[in-house]
């Protein structure tokens, strides 16, 4: 596993962008995993603006996104702020301003009638594409990779998760606070791909920044590989995982473990 460590999250942003865009070149029909949350923005921002400035293609690409709430879905009759699906936030922070395919874009039905056959066919779906060349992650408060929550086992699948207070709690003061929504309006399942789903990636690139996420970071990378902190799966992962922070979500690791 390599860990890069940036200045600030700009520079953090940029070199996550220019991960994922050299993979891109290499293979125009890579099969990419998006993550959504506050600290990806500035890294598809960065491929926003290599697509507009530089030409970066998104023509062949597949997408794979790791999280939905259950219950919500994109719905363009509201505005933005008041429409909190993963679905929208993913077209209005990244997939309305580049070229990329609809119809290669896969983001969770959080309004499936039929949660279990939904999770069932896209892993399947997963499998048809050729598997996920690089898989982006966040990491939640209490050291979760997509809504994998303390619990979730190694060879978990994509399936329906309730979200435990403190995820609710983070996701309200990201997000659904400032839109004026209040705390009993938050949703608490989701369909999360599951760990065993993630870990199958070819590669992985973990973000993190913040001096709010130094403790989970190093607990995810320096702990026991628990189920109460599913990122430590990282630990177990046999593809190549790249690790990018802001100096501020690195600062409870050892430097000499880093570029
Ligand atoms: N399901 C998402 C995760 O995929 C994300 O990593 C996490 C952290 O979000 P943020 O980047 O806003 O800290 O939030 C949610 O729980």
């Amino acid at each position: 596993m390599e860990i890069i460590v940036k200045q600030d999250y700009d520079q953090m942003s940029r070199c996550a962008a220019e991960h994922i865009a050299e993979l891109i070149r290499k293979k125009p029909n890579s099969v990419i995993g998006f993550a959504t949350g506050r600290t990806p923005i500035g890294t598809y921002r960065e491929l926003i603006r290599m697509h507009k400035e530089e030409g970066l293609d998104f023509s062949q690409v597949v997408t794979f996104n790791l999280d939905e709430y259950l219950g919500l879905g994109m719905d363009l009759s509201k505005p933005y702020a008041l429409d909190q699906s993963y679905q929208r936030f993913m077209y209005e922070e990244l997939f309305n301003h580049i070229n990329i395919k609809k119809e290669n874009i896969h983001i969770p039905d959080g309004l499936t009638k039929n949660p279990d056959e939904f999770c069932k066919a896209y892993e399947e779906a997963i499998k048809e594409a050729g598997g996920i060349d690089l898989q982006i992650l966040g990491i939640g408060g209490d050291g979760h990779w997509a809504f994998n929550e303390p619990g979730s086992t190694l060879d978990s699948r994509t399936r329906v998760e309730k979200l435990n207070e403190q995820t609710i709690k983070d996701n309200y003061e990201a997000f659904y606070k400032e839109a004026g929504f209040t705390m009993d309006e938050m949703p608490h399942y989701a369909i999360t791909m599951g760990l065993g789903t993630i870990l199958e990636a070819k590669s992985l690139l973990m973000l993190a920044n913040g001096a709010k996420k130094a403790k989970v970071v190093a607990k995810a990378l320096y702990g026991p590989v628990t189920d109460q902190v599913t990122a430590s799966a990282i630990q177990v992962y046999k593809g190549k995982a790249t690790i990018i922070l802001d100096k501020e979500a690195a600062s409870m690791l050892d430097s000499k473990d880093y570029n």
